[in-house]
């Protein structure tokens, strides 16, 4: 839905070149939740408004819903814009109108009748819990509910894309849980494709079904989250699992779907080795339980007892 193929922007500042993203590929399936993690300064925002074209890519492809944007004039792409919604951090909404006129405000751009326009700011209104204020202004709303407006107005143009920019990180992490369950709900029920970008790996681990860790302009990982709980030395579960610093020797295990099943003891039993457990954390992530454990492992049959949880789909690592 979403092919981003060697993507650079480069920012000429004072003089100055700054390059934001360095050769960047991103493929976006539909109907997914994509979330691009990173810290402040990786590269995240200019990524996202790069898709959108808010910023022309230095070098590179953008496709969208199987029109490639960059090969589009300034007015295909306002058109091609009105399918792709976007949300911002701190909402963006004109203080001077009331909620209804705030949604309302993309469909007087696009030319839809007043008739139809009601119609479908109530609609929207609805989708997102907010019909009983659609003549409150900004102001009398919490953040949350300037959230929902964002994201109400995001969708008046029936995009195929939502764009998300932070769109949690100003709000109280109860809030925060509401709006990503907004958007969980309308990527299943409106089978919306939304690619966000945060630095909060709750976020991820609450709603997306694939991520991409991004580091001073680059991706450092991508792909669905099991597979990148799969892949060794992940980055992405590393920080989904914190763990206490190892020593070498030391046994790391990364599992997804294998929770229930009491492996670390029937490991000790068939093997007769001793099991120290040194750390561990297990947490649900995109719809699945995920954990990892630390392990310290002494006895003859060490080596075949990490060959038997290899075998079993667990992912081992040995510490050097
Ligand atoms: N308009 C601009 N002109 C010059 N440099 C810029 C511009 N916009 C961003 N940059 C630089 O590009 C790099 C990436 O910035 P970007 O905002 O994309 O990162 P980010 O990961 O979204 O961070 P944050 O979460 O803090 O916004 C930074 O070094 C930033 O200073």
């Amino acid at each position: 839905m979403i092919d981003v193929l060697g993507l650079r922007k480069v920012y000429r500042d004072r003089g100055r070149e700054v390059t934001a993203v360095e050769r960047v590929d991103l493929h976006v399936r539909e109907g997914e939740i994509f979330g691009v993690l990173g810290q402040s300064g990786a590269g995240k925002s200019t990524l996202l408004r790069c898709v959108n074209l808010l910023e022309r890519p230095t070098e590179g492809t953008v496709t969208v819903a199987g029109q490639e944007l960059t090969a589009l004039g300034e007015a295909q792409l306002r058109r091609a814009r009105q399918r792709i919604g976007m949300v911002h951090q701190h909402f963006a909404l004109l203080s001077s109108r009331t909620v209804a006129g705030n949604v309302a405000f993309p469909l007087e751009v696009m030319g839809t009748g007043r008739a139809e326009r009601a119609r479908r700011v109530t609609e929207l209104l609805e989708l997102v819990g907010l019909a009983d204020k659609a003549k409150a202004h900004p102001a009398q709303l919490s953040g949350g509910q300037k959230q929902r407006v964002g994201i109400a107005r995001a969708l008046a143009g029936n995009p195929a894309v939502l764009l998300s920019d932070e769109a949690t990180s100003a709000l109280d992490p109860g809030t925060t849980q509401s709006i990503l369950a907004l958007l969980k709900r309308l990527n299943q029920e409106l089978g919306l494709t939304i690619l966000l970008i945060t630095h909060e790996m709750n976020v991820v681990k609450s709603i997306c079904d694939s991520a991409a860790i991004m580091r001073d302009g680059r991706i450092e990982e991508s792909g669905t989250i099991p597979e990148l709980l799969a892949k060794p030395g992940s980055r992405l579960a590393a920080e989904l699992f914190p763990l206490p610093p190892a020593e070498p020797g030391d046994i790391t295990i990364t599992f997804t779907g294998q929770a229930d099943e009491p492996v670390v003891s029937q490991v000790a039993r068939t093997f007769d080795v001793d099991i120290n457990i040194l750390g561990g954390a297990l947490e649900k992530v995109a719809g699945l339980s995920a954990g990892r454990l630390r392990l310290r492992l002494s006895g003859t049959q060490r080596a075949a007892a990490l060959t038997h949880l290899a075998e079993r789909g667990l992912l081992v690592e040995e510490s050097r």
